[in-house]
């Protein structure tokens, strides 16, 4: 039954009242128009609790159910109708490649059924960026997927993550948000998982997207959508991976090039299995000359070789040294980016040089 108190009838007839009735079945239509969001949660600081005599922190993520947070923020039942999931409850820096995994599955399970128009994903800050990525390059679906988080926990002063959670139902129920890859929403802005990355240890606009800048912003739950992208990411049904394929990811490691790098990184690396290596290098990707010698004898072995950078952002450029040397170059994706981009390249088996370069220049 609806609220009748305004209903001057109802009020003095104690009676029903066919205009309130009707207004009750109007509410109900409107309802069922709103759209179906799948919300699955999987911890981080948007789930994190401080010390009840704590300000912002310390504080342990991952702690608050979904149920929890949905509760917190009742304006969610008048832009959608959602049904959620309680995936893991981690803090992010211990992602693993399994939940990753299982997220794709569980995802295109999702978004194939009718009921569904879109999906949520609640995470931690510290790896959202890579798990988007890998969503994007996997989930076989024009439906959106919208990843979201919080810089601060659920129960600190000015908690970022109900507002970023309200707008991430918004945007993934939004026609607008279809076919445009999986998105991220952070402090009112709506990113793509290629370019996003968190730039910041503790401020709430810590998500930024490279020199690209956002591809659009909410505001008083409307959808702006102002670009694109055009590679063959943007579309994440254009993605040439599939999930069914890959039984397990081979061994992918990150090393970094710094004033006096030794070998060491690289080379156990190597010895410890790795099929392949990103180096996050100086500048635009150079290598300091021990570690570019390890690398040269890593490739040498069969390992694949991918320069990337370690500055904010840019892209790293294939030059002589890398045809010469066998090394691949990951264009504008960060050393991690392009770690989850080989680990696929190398699972579906893709053994041509010029091939896996065309995927990093595309994807
Ligand atoms: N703001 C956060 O979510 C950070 C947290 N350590 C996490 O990634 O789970």
């Amino acid at each position: 039954m609806g609220d009748y108190s305004q209903c001057i009838q109802y009020k003095y007839k104690n009676d029903f009242c066919i205009k309130c009735l009707q207004k009750d079945e109007d509410k109900k239509s409107l309802q069922q128009q709103l759209p179906r969001i799948a919300v699955l949660a999987t911890g981080g600081t948007i789930a994190g609790e401080t010390d009840p005599t704590e300000l912002t922190g310390p504080y342990r993520s991952g702690v608050l159910s979904i149920e929890q947070l949905l509760a917190a923020v009742p304006m969610l039942s008048k832009v959608a109708r959602i049904r959620a999931e309680q995936v893991a409850n981690i803090d992010s820096k211990d992602m693993t490649i399994d939940l990753w995994g299982k997220l794709v599955i569980h995802a295109n399970e999702l978004l194939a059924s009718p009921e569904v128009d879109g999906i949520v994903i609640t995470h931690g800050t510290d790896t959202l960026e890579e798990t988007a990525y890998f969503l994007n390059l996997l989930v076989k679906s024009k439906k959106p997927v919208v990843l979201t988080a919080a810089m601060r926990p659920a129960t600190a002063v000015s908690a970022d993550g109900p507002l970023n959670l309200l707008e991430a139902v918004v945007v993934a129920g939004s026609k607008a948000s279809e076919e445009q890859g999986v998105l991220v929403v952070m402090n009112d802005e709506i990113f793509s998982a290629h370019d996003v990355t968190k730039m910041n240890t503790y401020s709430v606009g810590s998500f930024q997207a490279s020199e690209f800048g956002a591809l659009g912003w909410i505001h008083e739950n409307q959808v702006h959508f102002e670009r694109s992208l055009v590679g063959t990411h943007f579309n994440t049904t254009h993605s040439r991976f599939s999930i069914e394929k890959m039984c397990k990811l081979p061994q992918v490691e990150i090393a970094m090039s710094y004033a006096e790098s030794s070998r060491t990184s690289i080379d156990a690396f190597v010895a410890n299995g790795a099929k392949g290596i990103v180096i996050a290098g100086t500048g635009d990707g150079t290598l300091h000359k021990v570690l570019q010698q390890a690398a040269i004898d890593a490739v040498r072995q069969g390992v694949a070789i991918v320069r990337s950078y370690r500055v904010s952002y840019g892209h790293v450029s294939h030059e002589k040294l890398d045809d010469e040397a066998d090394f691949l170059t990951a264009g504008t994706l960060n050393a991690w980016k392009a770690r989850v981009l080989l680990m696929l390249i190398l699972a579906e088996g893709i053994n041509d040089h010029a091939e896996r370069q065309y995927i990093f220049d595309h994807y």
